[in-house]
């Protein structure tokens, strides 16, 4: 309301999409999610904007929208030659898009080998060109759900009455969590043990990268994988990575705490990662007050968290890591799922490509030089003409 001047805000379009958090509450119990977004329309329809509905939008909406917000940011999709026609554009200048949400995680990019499960693609036709694109989004494995998954397979099977080491907390942490609260999630409620949950377990924080790579590993499920020609983990299909990728939202604040968004190979993501774990939890605290305790403690699982997901379950390695860009702006705009949504429901990127267009900057280069070039030719012809 403070950025659209009021004569225009009556005209205003605005949607509400909800994502994983709501897909989850929607699991667990469906009139509690009804009643937030039916409470969430009330109060927008309070507002003098044109209001056009609230909804949980799909895991493939958010991993599609992301990959067109970026695209379309970047301008990938505009390709006009200088003879006036639109040509296709080089495919290999389209972005893939990694998200990390809280609740769910999204791939999507246009893979080299033909997507061989319909399931996950995800078919658009912008500016006159058609383009498949593989998606998956992973309910369950955003960093907060990962890391109650990591927790519920470190205490799974142990003596809860000592305490249980944690190798993704700072070394030196200590805390006291309930027994329930472990299993309050549609992620891990099947993990739950038959007898009652009323034990609190005290945890202890050792900080040890590699262990705790080792204890996310298990959160996966790779057997489901074996025998499958592409695949990522829980059985689901994925080609082999390919391109340049955009990692965004969760990917780019963990990273850029850790000063790691700017390009450094993985040996030195990994040593940097393993060094900060290593820090004392409260050495940690005095040298960043202002951060919020609880991100401060979840940065080593949520770092070692990104590195099994794009290492492990991506399938990303030492020759491609430096084609995932760390960000979270691309064109001076926030990147993420909400602008490519807004463009979809507002026809803001045509399926046809427009018969005439404006010239674009690219051109209006061109064009600048070859008239100079041309004035210059022209003005030393005369010269010549003149002195002879
Ligand atoms: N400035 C920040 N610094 C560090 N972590 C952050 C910051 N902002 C958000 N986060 C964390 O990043 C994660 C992703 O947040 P985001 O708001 O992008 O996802 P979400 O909407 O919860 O995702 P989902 O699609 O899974 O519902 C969350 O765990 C959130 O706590």
């Amino acid at each position: 309301m403070n950025i659209i001047p009021p004569e225009g805000q009556r005209g205003a379009p605005a949607y509400l999409g909800a994502t994983a958090g709501m897909r989850l509450l929607d699991l667990e119990n469906k009139t509690a999610s009804d009643m937030v977004l039916s409470e969430v329309s009330k109060t927008i329809s309070r507002y003098p904007v044109d209001f056009r509905g609230a909804r949980i939008i799909s895991g493939k909406e958010e991993g599609s929208y992301g990959w067109i917000t970026i695209n379309y940011l970047l301008e990938s999709f505009m390709k006009y030659s200088f003879g006036g026609r639109w040509v296709r554009p080089v495919s290999s200048k389209i972005y893939g898009a990694l998200d990390l949400g809280g609740a769910s995680t999204q791939i999507s990019f246009i893979p080299k080998v033909e997507i061989a499960d319909p399931g996950q693609r995800a078919d658009f036709k912008l500016y006159g060109f058609p383009y498949s694109i593989y998606t998956h989004s992973f309910l369950c494995y955003g960093q907060n759900q990962a890391l109650k998954q990591m927790l519920v397979k470190a205490v799974e099977g142990k003596d809860l009455s000592r305490p249980i080491n944690i190798p993704c907390y700072p070394a030196g942490y200590k805390s006291t969590i309930a027994q329930a609260s472990l299993y309050n999630s549609p992620c891990t409620v099947n993990s739950a043990p038959s007898s009652s949950l009323v034990q609190n377990i005290n945890i202890i924080g050792t900080g040890n990268s590699t262990q705790c790579q080792d204890l996310l590993k298990t959160i996966y499920d790779f057997n489901s994988c074996t025998g499958k020609d592409f695949c990522s983990f829980d059985g689901i299909y994925q080609p082999p990575v390919v391109g340049n990728f955009f990692a965004f939202s969760a990917f780019f604040y963990t990273f850029d705490f850790l000063n790691l968004t700017s390009g450094q190979d993985l040996p030195t993501v990994k040593s940097s990662i393993q060094t900060f774990c290593a820090r004392d939890w409260t050495e940690l605290q005095a040298s960043f007050p202002k951060e919020r305790m609880d991100r401060l403690r979840d940065y080593c699982a949520n770092a070692n968290y990104i590195l099994t997901l794009l290492l492990d379950a991506y399938k990303f390695n030492e020759n491609n890591w430096n084609s995932i860009s760390f960000m979270k702006q691309a064109a001076d705009t926030d990147i993420g799922w909400t602008l490519g949504y807004m463009l979809n429901l507002t026809n803001m990127i045509p399926s046809e490509a427009p018969a005439s267009v404006r010239m674009q900057s690219y051109d209006v280069w061109i064009a600048a030089v070859f008239f100079i070039v041309l004035t210059l030719a022209l003005g030393l012809l005369m010269l010549l003409l003149y002195c002879r």
